[in-house]
């Protein structure tokens, strides 16, 4: 069974699955990371040099290729409309939930998310309208909300049964 973590950038995707590999024993990637070694650039290089459509285009195609267990998913991976019934199809889909602010706190200033770096007011509402995305594409939601990455991986394996 393939687990599939997705959520909004901060939400600890990265560093829950990394986590949640190793209590499960499972075979780990970041699809970010894949990303950036299939292309031999950095993330931020792909939008300045080749622009957002580009980067979603490997994106979705890096996500079908990857054969681990556990996938970190980047914040933008719900793009393509058929990209989440894609995800349903091929595993468990976790949403790592927290309130905006709360996420905001932890990406403001951070130039290696491109996306990042819009404005406040943009990033919320890109935000209000993922949050509904990610909801209806996922099996589960969990909390990251004032939590510490190894409760939400406890949370995880529990509701995985
Ligand atoms: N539970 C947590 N509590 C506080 N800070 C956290 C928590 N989880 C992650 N962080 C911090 O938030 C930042 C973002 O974490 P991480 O890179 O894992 O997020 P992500 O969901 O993978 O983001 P992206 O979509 O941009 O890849 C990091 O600085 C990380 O240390
Ligand atoms: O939320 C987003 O759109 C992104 C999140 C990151 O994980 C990266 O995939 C990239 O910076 C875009
Ligand atoms: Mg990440």
């Amino acid at each position: 069974m393939k687990i599939y973590l997705i959520g909004f950038m901060g939400a600890g995707k990265s560093t829950v699955g990394k986590l949640l590999s190793k209590s499960l024993n499972g075979t780990f990637i970041d699809l970010d990371q894949l990303i950036e070694q299939e292309n031999g650039k950095k993330i931020s290089d792909i939008f300045k040099e080749d622009g957002e459509t580009v980067f979603r285009k490997i994106e979705a195609e890096c996500l079908k290729k990857t054969d681990a267990q556990i996938i970190a998913t980047g914040g933008g991976i719900l793009y393509f409309d058929e990209t989440a019934e894609w995800l349903r199809g091929n595993g468990v889909i976790i949403y790592l939930h927290a309130p905006f602010e709360e996420l905001y706190s932890r990406i403001k200033g951070d130039r290696s998310r491109p996306v990042a770096a819009k404005p406040y007011k943009d990033l919320k509402s890109l935000f209000a309208k993922r949050d509904g995305v990610y909801k209806r594409t996922a099996h589960h939601q969990v909390s990251v909300s004032n939590r510490l990455p190894e409760e939400t991986v406890k949370d995880i394996i529990s509701r995985l049964g």
